[in-house]
């Protein structure tokens, strides 16, 4: 039986033109535990989180959370919560009117706007124009935009974007704290030590197709971190290459 925050991915594919951004992927992000999305640049993370969101409609194949695609979902900010690295709020409005008119037109209780300010850490920035925040307090303010509605499922495009050092130990803790509480977090990351800090489980991608699902201990194997474990996984996927290759 598939738990009720699920999210399922089966035969998911996306074309854009001639590139398969979304290749045939199938795969299942549980809850109660965090898992780490993977995977070069271009392998499809993005499209696959806007797939999910129901952002983009996809080629074939079906994405569901807790069995019922997003745009089915009655009241859906208190079903999946998400930061995606495009979500912009309005620079001339402050953070907190952001995050009231996103809980007005969701019917959240404004109440619950000062409880995410708190958890994100940018009470004190609540009154400043989103214009004047740095990248840091942007993602911070995305992240408590996310945690608006309370939901039990998560989908985060790179969190760590622009946190500083005491951002990253914040989110690292917030990650852990979400999955142990039940929820199903999904995470896409470029920071392999990151990954390795918070996540349980990993889905990486190369190329829009699946590389590998598996529990993170697995993975890294008898390598000697995750970042030479996924390495070598993605070194045939990479999409774009520095040029310098091994022997
Ligand atoms: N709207 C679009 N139109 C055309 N091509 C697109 C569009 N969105 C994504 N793509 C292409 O789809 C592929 C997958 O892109 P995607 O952004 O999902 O990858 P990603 O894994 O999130 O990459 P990154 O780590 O760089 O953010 C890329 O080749 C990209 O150029």
């Amino acid at each position: 039986m598939t738990a009720a925050t699920a999210i399922e991915v089966r035969d998911l594919t996306k074309v854009y033109g001639d590139v398969r951004a979304v290749d045939a992927l199938t795969f299942t992000i549980r809850p109660g535990r965090v898992t780490g999305f993977l995977g070069p640049n271009g392998a499809g993370k993005s499209t696959t989180m806007r797939l999910v969101l129901g952002l983009d409609r996809a080629t074939s194949g079906t994405a569901t959370v807790g069995g019922r695609p997003y745009p089915e979902l009655t009241e859906p900010l208190r079903h999946v919560g998400a930061l995606l690295d495009a979500q912009a709020a309005h620079g001339s409005r402050t953070g907190r009117a952001h995050l009231r008119a996103l809980a007005a037109s969701n019917g959240l209780p404004d109440a619950r706007v000062t409880e995410v300010l708190r958890l994100a850490g940018i009470e004190s920035a609540a009154g400043r124009r989103v214009r004047t925040y740095s990248l840091g307090m942007r993602q911070r303010l995305g992240i408590a935009a996310a945690l608006l509605g309370d939901p039990p499922v998560l989908l985060l495009d790179e969190p760590s974007n622009g946190l500083d050092p005491e951002g990253i130990v914040w989110i690292r803790g917030l990650l852990r704290r979400l999955a142990g509480e039940g929820r199903t977090v999904l995470v896409s990351s470029h920071l392999m030590a990151e990954t390795a800090a918070f996540a349980d489980h990993l889905v990486v991608l190369g190329r829009g197709r699946l590389l590998a699902d598996s529990p993170l201990a697995e993975f890294v194997g008898g390598r000697a971190d995750l970042e030479e474990a996924y390495l070598r996984l993605t070194a045939s996927a990479a999409e774009f290459t520095s040029g310098t290759e091994e022997a």
